[in-house]
């Protein structure tokens, strides 16, 4: 994989060794907002060295990234209007959003861009083709992309650094890598090397906590980790679907319907490394005013959702981790954003802090997580920008957004 130190080459860290050069740079800017503040910054700070390294060196450097899962149109809930503004401030810099993807403002911002200046493309998943299933859709979408670094005329090249989002096959992270000539950033290049010491002979035990919201993307990796962990702790949104089925109600909690019959399956073949919550946190609506109450999981009244694991769960997870060697976990066991669920995520990120298993814990808002709960950062030996991108990499999955930087550049790709 061609990275970017071989992108800087001999004139690594020089000043002007890419005066003339456009890169067009895939970072993964998805912070958590409340409203329009970032809750967050970790995913833009973990964006800084890449772009430094392209500005120091004379770059130009246009920026396009997600925010969110808007619906392929403009939704000014999702614009990256406060990213642009944060970046500008951690770069100390003015960092220039264009108010569209590919359009006349992306053009024009692009042509403004003098040497070392860097730009923010507004949120990709506001055009549709990002995320289409059609290969040609997404094509022509990367051709648009790598046409606006092409078009500021010289050389132009993409830099892959959105480790959060590599496990996405979509035009910005995939396509795009395929017309222009491709380097892995310094966040990709860093977090595939700590994940892949997970991947080769981890010391055991090995525990991973899943949890979240995202429940139908993480069912699916469970499988391939379930045959290579020891033991895999549940909870969080994900747990209320295994616990429906073991024929438990669970109420109005976050239930994959779908998906039912394949936890059934996973709770036979593999019952003795599942460890679900024994008692939950329930609250009778979404809200931190809620009424709540801490129940048995087989006992979630039917209008009630639970909203964090109990502390029986708790105790449980602690004792488990406390006795682990390598610990993975993605994804917040309760609604930590909300103080009365923020108990059981705050348990178990101090439970693995103060363990001395070599821990990993990834995804957007895990990461936060960790940091607005005041757990110690130092305690974890990584901190991953990825939750499903690292499952996928832990699961042996390809990747699309890596294996495509695997793939010789192209001979005629746009700006050579
Ligand atoms: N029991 C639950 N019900 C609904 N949402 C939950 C529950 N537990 C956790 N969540 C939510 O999951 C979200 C994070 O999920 P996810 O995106 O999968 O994690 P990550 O970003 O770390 O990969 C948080 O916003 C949290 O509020
Ligand atoms: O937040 C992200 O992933 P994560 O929640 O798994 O950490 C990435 O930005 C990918 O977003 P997506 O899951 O909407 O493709």
């Amino acid at each position: 994989m061609n990275t970017l130190d071989d992108l800087l080459g001999g004139g690594a860290g020089q000043p002007g060794s890419l005066t003339g050069t456009t890169v067009l740079l895939r970072s993964d800017l998805n912070v958590p907002l409340d409203g329009d503040t970032i809750t967050d910054d970790g995913r833009i700070k973990a964006s800084l060295p890449t772009i430094k390294a392209l500005t120091d060196a004379g770059a130009k450097v246009v920026v396009t990234a997600h925010l969110g899962r808007p619906d392929g149109k403009p939704d000014p809930k999702f614009s990256l209007a406060p990213v642009a503004a944060r970046l500008g401030e951690l770069l100390g810099a003015d960092v220039v959003l264009a108010s569209d993807v590919v359009g006349d403002s992306a053009k024009a911002t692009v042509a403004g861009l003098q040497d070392g200046q860097v730009a923010l493309l507004e949120n990709v998943r506001f055009d549709p083709r990002e995320t289409s299933k059609d290969d040609a859709e997404r094509g022509a979408l990367a051709a648009e992309l790598a046409g606006l670094a092409a078009g500021a005329g010289g050389r132009a090249v993409f830099v892959s650094d959105g480790f959060g989002v590599v496990h996405r096959k979509q035009a910005s992270v995939y396509d795009v890598a395929k017309l222009l000539p491709h380097y892995a950033g310094y966040l990709v290049s860093e977090e595939t090397a700590v994940l892949r010491k997970l991947t080769t002979e981890p010391e055991r035990p090995y525990v991973v906590v899943l949890g979240g919201s995202k429940v139908s993307d993480k069912l699916g990796v469970i499988k391939a980790l379930l045959e290579q962990v020891d033991q895999v702790l549940i909870g969080g949104g994900m747990a209320y679907t295994f616990l429906a089925a073991e024929g438990k109600d669970v109420g109005k909690s976050l239930l994959q319907q779908d998906m039912v019959d394949t936890c059934g399956q996973l709770l036979n073949e593999y019952g003795s490394k599942i460890v679900l919550p024994n008692d939950v946190v329930v609250a009778d609506s979404f809200s931190p005013d809620a009424k709540t109450e801490v129940v048995f999981a087989g006992e979630i009244p039917s209008d009630w959702q639970g909203l964090d694991i109990g502390p029986d769960t708790r105790a449980t997870f602690r004792r488990i981790l406390g006795e682990a060697r390598t610990v993975f976990w993605n994804g917040p066991v309760g609604v930590f954003e909300m103080a009365p669920f923020a108990g059981g995520t705050k348990a178990i990120a101090e439970a693995i802090a103060d363990s001395s298993a070599f821990s990993v814990v990834g995804g957007g808002d895990s990461a936060a997580a960790v940091r607005q709960l005041g757990v110690d950062e130092a305690g974890f030996t990584h901190i991953s920008t990825g939750g499903g991108a690292s499952l996928e990499y832990l699961e042996g999955k390809e990747l699309p957004g890596l294996a495509v930087l695997d793939e010789p550049q192209p001979e005629n790709g746009a700006g050579q």
